[in-house]
């Protein structure tokens, strides 16, 4: 498994080896063993999550749920190609506001590891894409919000065009990031 830091502390790209042979491939999504001997040390995750959009230029998010249900959120793609994004939403982080945006795809096989404190989305940029991702914490539906995802503040480049963009009705309607308090500290996650 390589292991490489991003620009945002505490959130690092996975990428596992691949094993090929005449039939395909092998690989190891997720070995806590392995993970912990290279120096990373997740959380113990609760769930996991998979999701399929049909159409190139969905987006979905960008979502979180608030302490003490917060999730950190390993996230690959298992079909397609998709534009990960994260933002980094803990009050008093020196990079508080600032996103980054990975491609994850099936070809690639890279993971995202998104701490909690961070907001979560993702463009699909084909169709017929599946994610999947495993959680720290379970789905707390009374404590989940969103920011919208083409917020002018943020400005994400998501690359994919929003004004055609797939989206759910309650992600259409999130907050911005102006008039929205975060409920995550640098302590508090
Ligand atoms: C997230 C979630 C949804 N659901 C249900 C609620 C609803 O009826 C249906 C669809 O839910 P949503 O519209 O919230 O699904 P979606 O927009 O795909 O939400 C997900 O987006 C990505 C970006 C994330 O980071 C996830 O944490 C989650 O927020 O699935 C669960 O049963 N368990 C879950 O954990």
């Amino acid at each position: 498994m390589q292991i490489d830091p991003t620009q945002l502390d505490g959130v690092f790209l996975l990428t596992p080896r691949r094993f090929g042979d005449a039939r395909g491939f092998f690989a190891e999504t997720w070995n806590e063993a392995t993970l912990r001997e290279a120096g990373l040390h997740l959380p113990h995750f609760v769930q996991d999550n998979h999701s399929f959009s049909a159409a190139r230029g969905t987006v979905r998010g960008l979502h979180y749920q608030a302490p003490p249900v917060a999730q950190g959120k390993l996230v690959r793609c298992a079909r397609g190609r998709l534009i990960d994004v994260a933002v980094d939403v803990r009050r008093g982080s020196p990079t508080y506001g600032q996103w980054i945006a990975e491609e994850l795809s099936f070809e690639n096989g890279r993971q995202l590891w998104i701490p909690p404190g961070f907001l979560h989305g993702f463009a699909t940029l084909e169709p017929d894409t599946e994610i999947a991702y495993k959680c720290t914490a379970r789905y707390a539906p009374e404590v989940e919000g969103a920011v919208h995802f083409n917020d002018p503040d943020l400005a994400i480049d998501w690359g994919v065009d929003l004004t055609t963009a797939v989206v759910s009705p309650k992600d259409a309607a999130a907050a911005a990031f102006a008039d929205w308090t975060s409920p995550f500290t640098m302590e508090g996650v």
